[in-house]
């Protein structure tokens, strides 16, 4: 577990969320300009109004998981366990409103289990369920998430570190270039962000000031 805790917190690092809901352009043009930008990790979240179903579904997943696989980058699922167990991904994220994670872990075996999780509370019992990292937001406002829970600013993740929590943790909810340093000065692992990179004129532009972003504050740690 030691060495995947210690992976995991890198490839935490500059976290991108998509779906096709989330994209003024194609999709898979944009997670291609993505990764070149230097993102560290992908979760697909095929979520929203005008989101795919079914066989739709199911093929953007794989024609994005073969851009990730090609580029060495992990494939998440977002919420839907049966989607990813039948493409082999590298991992799921689950939400509390999804199935509990001790059930979940049992179904994917080893692969990335990632849970949000917005009190003390739920991040015991994620991490006692066997999460290998949590996410935690919103940070900031978001407009992507429409049943987004109340902002919290930095004031959990530091709750959290002062509780000696320490499993990975990727803030999320409203993250930009601008805002992103704020969260690494917490020490969480990462960020995650949807917006600021799935609608950016140049997505690899946007991937690589949230990535110096980032790497600078962590370096300063
Ligand atoms: N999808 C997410 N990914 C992350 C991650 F940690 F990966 F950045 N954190 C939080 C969420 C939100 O998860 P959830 O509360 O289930 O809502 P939704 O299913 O609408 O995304
Ligand atoms: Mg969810």
């Amino acid at each position: 577990m030691a060495v995947k805790s210690a992976k995991m917190r890198e490839l935490l690092r500059l976290y991108f969320i998509m779906g096709s809901a989330n994209c003024s352009d194609n999709p898979e043009e944009v997670l291609r300009s993505a990764i070149k930008g230097g993102i560290t990790l992908f979760q697909f979240r095929e979520k929203g109004k005008g989101c795919f179903q079914g066989e739709e579904k199911l093929h953007l997943a794989k024609r994005l998981q073969s851009i990730c696989r090609e580029n060495h980058i992990p494939f998440i699922v977002n919420d839907d366990i049966e989607l990813a167990l039948e493409i082999d991904a590298d991992g799921v994220h689950i939400g509390q409103e999804d199935e509990p994670a001790s059930v979940v872990r049992k179904k994917i075996g080893n692969k990335i289990l990632g849970v949000s999780a917005h009190n003390l509370g739920e991040a015991k019992k994620a991490i006692d369920e066997g999460a290998d990292y949590l996410g935690i937001g919103p940070i900031y406002p978001t407009s992507t998430k429409e049943d987004a829970k109340a902002v919290q600013g930095l004031s959990f993740i530091r709750e959290l570190k002062n509780a000696n929590i320490n499993i990975p943790i990727v803030g999320i909810g409203g993250i930009t270039a601008e805002n992103a340093a704020p969260i690494i000065g917490t020490r969480a692992d990462g960020v995650s962000v949807i917006t600021a990179i799935s609608q950016a004129d140049s997505p690899e532009a946007s991937a690589r000031m949230l990535y110096k972003a980032v790497h600078i504050e962590g370096n300063k740690q």
